[in-house]
């Protein structure tokens, strides 16, 4: 069902941005061109009094399994990871703030003299007067994803919804990169996901959310307007939650 008017859905939200998306067309680091054009879709969002919670991955630049596979010690590995999306976290503020968008930027692992360390109250304050919050550094701990931190943040923060910014548009019954003949889901339960092992998001974030029954809907990034659609309730990308709604 399309969106009849610009009134946002939600009053807050938690945004998962791919940090493999920032990295444009170059397969390595950060597209400026990108992280513009992603600050004026989140900037509409502003705009019409959506409170705004972001975590950005850092698939772009390190990742800790990859780094594992090369020879590195696992737990180091994670930690470049995590601190591969403060770096994200720093380049996406200064686009926000480029285009006038009032942006903190906290870190799970502390900081100081570069970013804020995590805390939650804080952040509730932030949210409430109407800035944007990246939370980065994923969840401060190895062996888990931007994913977990983005459903974690999300609970914390009493979001609405987590929406899964990526680089195809939904969940598919196999990953769509691979197989051209996969088959979208307009939804799916949170146990849908688990049972079937669909991988466009790890299952540790899939069982915290089907036990606090936040809904996540995943949804492309590419796709010019797509975040301000499925803020105003457009049906992007595929919805899970408890029930399946169709
Ligand atoms: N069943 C599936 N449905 C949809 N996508 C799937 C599925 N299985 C695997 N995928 C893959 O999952 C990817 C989504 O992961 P994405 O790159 O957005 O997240 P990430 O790995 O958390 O981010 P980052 O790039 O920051 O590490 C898609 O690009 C898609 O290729
Ligand atoms: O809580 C966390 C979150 C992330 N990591 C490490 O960072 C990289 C990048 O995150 P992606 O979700 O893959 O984009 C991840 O591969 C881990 O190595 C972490 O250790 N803990």
């Amino acid at each position: 069902m399309p969106a009849n008017d610009r009134q946002p859905k939600y009053k807050r939200i938690l945004l998962k941005l791919s940090g493999e998306a920032l990295q444009g067309e170059g397969g390595f680091g950060i597209d400026p061109s990108v992280l513009d054009r992603m600050a004026l879709e989140i900037g509409q969002l502003v705009g019409i009094g959506v409170q705004v919670g972001i975590v950005i991955g850092g698939g772009n630049l390190f990742r800790g399994a990859a780094l594992s596979a090369a020879g590195l010690d696992r737990v180091t590995g994670d930690h470049m990871g995590m601190l591969a999306t403060v770096m994200n976290a720093l380049a996406m503020r200064d686009a926000l703030e480029r285009s006038n968008i009032n942006t903190r930027v906290m870190s799970s692992i502390p900081m100081d003299g570069v970013v804020e360390h995590y805390d939650h109250r804080r952040a509730m304050r932030y949210l409430n007067g109407g800035d944007v919050v990246i939370f980065s550094a994923g969840t401060g701990n190895p062996f888990f994803t931007t994913d977990s931190a983005a459903c974690l943040r999300g609970i914390e923060v009493d979001a609405d919804v987590v929406l899964k910014a990526t680089k195809v548009d939904g969940i598919y019954d196999k990953d769509p990169v691979k197989h051209p003949d996969a088959v979208k889901f307009e939804s799916l339960t949170y146990d849908d996901v688990l049972e079937r092992k669909l991988g466009v998001m790890d299952l540790t974030a899939i069982c915290l959310v089907r036990d606090q029954q936040m809904p996540v809907r995943v949804f492309n990034m590419n796709k010019s307007g797509a975040l301000l659609n499925t803020v105003v309730g457009g049906e992007e990308g595929t919805l899970v939650s408890g029930v399946v709604n169709d």
